[in-house]
């Protein structure tokens, strides 16, 4: 029985009535890497038991977004005008991170997803670090085609012994970069598992969390064929996700 494994949507509304939205490439990353059964999560907060639904699945993907988790989750003033939000997700994927670590339910959280993790365990973000001395323009590439946004950008520096170097074997890695806002305030129980050259942080684990738990800032669901790091980190998210499997329903259902 392949493991149930929620993906985080977004909500948004091109026309009269909202929809909710996944890109496919998150749900393939499941399927093909993780070896799991997507269960799209619609963004509809409080009307979902999230709680009752984080202990009904066996793993968590938090998927990326061009959508902005709204300061006011960090108590900072409101996003500038023309940056995207999302309420409705903001609202769903920070309690249901919660109730996901609190069930030991294992978690990949990418890009908005990492950010999620650090905002919904207490942390803040910068808002454009594009804007900051000393830092790298981390945002995705307007000026190429679409495999072009996707490809290396920059370096990473993985802490030693850490989750990440445990996982990879290695201290330092390329990877991709779309992104605008950047973990500011380390949460609390949050472990640092890489930076990029300035120092943003580009990866963290929950600290002695019950089961995998995984946020990264680069994209590793994109471009397909997955490189040795992406597929590492699907299988390794796949494989912890079977392992619950097998304690809740018994080693032969995990098969
Ligand atoms: N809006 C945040 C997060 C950026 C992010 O998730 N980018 C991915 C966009 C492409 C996709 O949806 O996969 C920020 O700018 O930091």
């Amino acid at each position: 029985m392949p493991p149930l494994i929620g993906v985080s949507a977004c909500r948004k509304q091109p026309g009269e009535l909202p929809v909710h939205t996944v890109s496919e490439k998150y749900i393939t990353c499941v399927t093909d890497a993780a070896g799991g059964m997507p269960l799209l999560i619609p963004a509809l907060a409080e009307r979902l038991d999230l709680p009752a639904l984080a202990e009904r699945l066996d793993g968590l993907l938090l998927t990326g977004s061009p959508s902005n988790v709204e300061p006011h989750n960090y108590g900072r003033p409101d996003l500038d005008p023309g940056d995207a939000c999302d309420s409705g997700r903001d609202a769903t994927t920070l309690p249901l991170i919660r109730a996901a670590i609190a069930a030991g339910v294992p978690v990949l959280a990418i890009c908005r997803g990492i950010q999620e993790l650090n905002v919904a365990l207490g942390g803040s973000l910068h808002q454009h670090i594009q804007n900051m001395p000393d830092k790298l323009d981390h945002r995705m590439r307007r000026d190429v085609d679409f495999d072009a946004k996707y490809r290396p950008a920059h370096p990473i520096d993985i802490t030693e012994g850490g989750v990440l170097h445990k996982l990879l074997g290695t201290r330092r890695v390329l990877v991709n970069s779309l992104h605008a806002q950047g973990i500011d305030r380390l949460a609390e129980g949050l472990t640092v598992e890489a930076v990029a050259p300035d120092g943003i942080v580009e990866a963290v684990s929950v600290t002695g969390a019950k089961a995998f738990t995984l946020g990264v800032q680069w994209h590793p669901e994109w471009p397909v064929p997955y490189n040795a790091v992406s597929q590492a980190l699907f299988e390794a998210f796949g494989a912890a996700c079977r392992a619950r499997v097998a304690a809740r329903f018994g080693t032969l259902s995990a098969a």
